[in-house]
């Protein structure tokens, strides 16, 4: 499917000369790119380019000292990671940060709690409203569930599941907060052949089912140029390439950078 086919619409996310400083060290400098709305944007890069430094500047983690982010056409003042969940934008980690005793449904719903509308003493007594409430929370986890096919786990402690589950259940807790962006760091890391291949099946299907638009950092180079409609790559900071997969693909600076012949 290209992406004309699938309606890749308007400017999403504006990064505009974003330049973050930790003391000495420059983790970017002045980068600027657009995302659009429903496509799937990989950022890529040798270690330490600043992948995960940019995806920390996009859901407020992270102050740079210089530049914009417009999200949805508003201009971001200094915001806090718990306003971008707000604003739509969920996140996975790296390593995975799931609660390993609790089940997988239970993870799944501390993704909502950012939704809920009660207080912590109405649910504990659940009261009424609460019980609705919580009814209502749970049959969204569930289609998730079901959607990531993970029935068969969900009463399962997350600490219990092999390593490819369990970043599936992290997909699942981004996706109980209903994002409009969902940024993943290494969705692929540390997988075999099998689970990469459910875990690009399971990216497109969102992508494509719920209308998504998703940034994620990737290291192999096969996932990228398969699923991605646009590819950023950083390298010590600076954006030393942005466009479609072919066409970065081609770049010369990108093909020094990774053979490590540009420095
Ligand atoms: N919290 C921090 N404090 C100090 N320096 C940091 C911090 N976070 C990142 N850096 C530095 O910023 C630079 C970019 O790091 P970053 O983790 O964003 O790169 P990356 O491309 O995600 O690397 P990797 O692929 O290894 O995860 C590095 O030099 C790193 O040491």
């Amino acid at each position: 499917m290209t992406a004309t086919s699938r309606n890749i619409g308007s400017t999403l996310l504006d990064v505009r000369n974003i330049t973050l400083r930790f003391g000495g060290v420059k983790a970017l400098t002045d980068i600027s790119l657009a995302v659009r709305e429903h496509e799937i944007c990989s950022i890529i890069g040798p270690n330490g380019a600043g992948k995960s430094s940019m995806l920390n500047v996009i859901n407020g983690v992270y102050h740079p000292q210089e530049g914009q982010i417009t999200y949805r056409g508003v201009p971001r003042r200094r915001m806090k990671a718990h306003e971008a969940a707000r604003q739509g934008i969920a996140r996975t980690f790296q390593n995975i940060a799931l609660f390993k005793g609790m089940s997988v449904l239970d993870n799944l719903m501390t993704g909502r709690n950012l939704m809920m509308k009660t207080s912590f003493i109405q649910q504990a007594l659940r009261w009424g409203a609460a019980e609705r409430e919580e009814l209502e929370h749970r049959e969204k986890v569930e289609r998730i569930i079901d959607f990531l096919e993970i029935q068969s786990v969900r009463k399962t402690p997350v600490g219990r599941l092999p390593y490819g589950l369990q970043k599936r259940v992290e997909l699942g807790r981004a996706l109980a907060a209903e994002p409009s962006l969902l940024l993943l760091d290494e969705p692929m890391a540390g997988m075999n052949l099998e689970e990469k291949e459910d875990m690009c099946r399971f990216v497109l299907d969102v992508n494509d089912e719920f209308g998504t638009t998703i940034v994620l950092i990737e290291h192999d180079m096969g996932v990228v140029m398969d699923i991605s409609d646009h590819v950023v790559v950083l390298d010590y900071g600076k954006k030393i390439g942005d466009g479609a997969p072919g066409e970065v693909r081609n770049n010369p600076e990108v093909i020094a950078a990774y053979l490590g012949t540009s420095h």
